[in-house]
């Protein structure tokens, strides 16, 4: 059988995620229904439908507010705000499907490690183990602030402070309640063994937690880990910790570079790199012609914020767009405390050396690099020869309006993509660690810093 093309559905639950602008068109509902239980429920299954792995539901902590040092261009257009907390729509999904995974974001910034994991481990029982935790450190200044920082953390000590964090959570979901700590035994009076729920007497630079954790072990204990760190710093932090990880370079050949990075050193730190799946950007206008397809991009790109679209480059790399205004010198990479791999991808990352004329003319459209346009067949032909010469797993794919776009792929695209052998016909069953990778592995595997604390546990349970 052909590799499969793993698939993820982008989405945020907020009105508008990244397609600036278009809460303007007509069809896109979420604007509204975003807040109602049936708009994720109805989502859920329409993706379960097209097969989908999981839905990827992103997050951020503040506002986006480097554009012009104001928040109103974010505000104005929507910019991933207005945004709900994410967590509270999975269990109904959940409740909705049979094997649609969910990944939700979660900063290590702004969160506490054991309410942390209690939250998982409540999710991952509530899905019966269809749970990934995105880990993010988060790049908004915005959020510091409200969080009561002065000053947003330096970017490579937040991540200093994300690995002390899973180490925590791992101590909890694995090394703290050991299989068969419940025993339920009525004539000896013991609903649980104390001897088997141990603590986890965690002391170091940012946390101190004895444990023992709250909850009792769920399917997977850990979440499936995803992340899409790409500076160095974060590409070690995913190499030690993702299961999944995210990565986007200018081209498919710089994709797979990045690719095999991460999972070099994820070897260096004695994982095997197979234990870790590949996912990149992927967004598609679909319709039964090209003709139509081109029709439906020239509207949606006519309903298109530019002034949206660098809010949210602003907050996620630190670059404010509204200050560049020599149009023919080049853009330079330049170091900021924000997310550092965006830039890069725009800078010294890209094959081509950009002038700021270049770089501002590429946000007055919805990107075509990473946008497939066609009938199916095309759409098919792109992401295949996108997965085969990136090396890549699968796809996050995002959409320009909600639900349309993802009905359009799971009507259009999935049939195509099936028919050719490359696309899942049928769920695996099992957890979401095992239907990514195969039977049996329900928890971490060997190798992976989590495992490697594990204490009183076995793969059978
Ligand atoms: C597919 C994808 C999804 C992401 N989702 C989020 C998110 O939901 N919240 C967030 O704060 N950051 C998110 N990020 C940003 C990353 O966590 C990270 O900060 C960014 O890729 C820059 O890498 P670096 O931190 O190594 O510089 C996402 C990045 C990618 C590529």
């Amino acid at each position: 059988m052909s590799k499969q093309i793993r698939m993820n559905a982008f989405d945020m639950t907020s009105a508008m995620h990244n397609s600036h602008g278009l809460w303007k068109h007509p069809l896109n509902v979420r604007t509204s229904r975003y807040k109602d239980l049936d708009y994720w429920t109805e989502l859920a299954q329409l993706l379960e439908r097209g097969k989908f792995d999981a839905v990827f539901l992103a997050d951020v902590v503040g506002i986006y507010d480097i554009y012009g040092q104001s928040r109103d261009a974010a505000v104005r257009d929507a910019v991933q705000v207005p945004l709900n907390d994410p967590a509270f729509a999975i269990p109904i999904m959940a409740q909705a499907t049979k094997h649609l995974s969910f990944a939700l974001t979660v900063s290590t910034t702004y969160e506490h490690p054991y309410a942390h994991a209690r939250r998982m481990s409540t999710l991952d029982h509530l899905t019966k183990g269809r749970l990934a935790w995105n880990v993010v450190t988060s790049y908004l200044p915005s959020a510091a602030r409200n969080f009561g920082l002065q000053e947003m953390m330096k970017h490579d000590d937040r991540y200093e402070m994300a690995d002390e964090f899973l180490d925590v959570v791992y101590k909890l979901w694995e090394a703290s309640w050991e299989d068969h700590a419940i025993v339920h035994d009525v004539e000896n009076r013991m609903f649980t063994d104390p001897a088997k729920v141990h603590e986890i007497n965690h002391a170091g630079k940012y946390y101190r937690v004895p444990g023992p954790h709250l909850s009792e072990p769920s399917l997977q204990r850990t979440p499936v880990i995803y992340q899409a760190g790409g500076s160095p710093r974060g590409s070690d932090f995913a190499a030690r910790h993702a299961e999944c990880i995210f990565v986007g370079g200018p081209t498919p050949a710089q994709t797979k570079q990045y690719i095999q990075d991460i999972k070099n050193r994820a070897e260096s730190f004695g994982r095997n790199p197979d234990h870790i799946k590949a996912f990149t950007f992927l967004n598609v206008v679909v319709a039964e012609t090209t003709k139509e397809a081109e029709a439906k991009y020239e509207e949606y790109a006519s309903l298109w914020s530019s002034e949206a679209a660098k809010a949210q480059y602003g907050g996620s790399t630190g670059y404010d767009l509204s200050q560049y205004s020599d149009l023919d010198t080049s853009f330079e990479y330049k170091h900021t405390e924000h997310g550092q791999s965006r830039a890069a991808s725009l800078t010294k990352d890209n094959p081509k050396k950009l002038t700021v004329r270049e770089v501002l003319n590429g946000f007055e459209r919805p990107g075509r690099k990473m946008s497939i346009v066609g009938n199916p067949q095309e759409v098919a032909d792109g992401i295949q020869s996108y997965f085969e010469a990136a090396g890549v797993d699968g796809f996050n794919l995002t959409h320009m309006i909600t639900p349309g776009s993802l009905i359009d792929f799971v009507d259009l695209v999935v049939p195509e993509l099936q028919k050719r052998g490359v696309y899942k016909t049928e769920y695996e069953p099992g957890t979401f660690r095992e239907k990514l990778f195969g039977e049996g592995q329900r928890l971490l595997p060997a190798g992976h810093p989590g495992a490697n604390l594990r204490r009183g546990i076995s793969q059978d349970g």
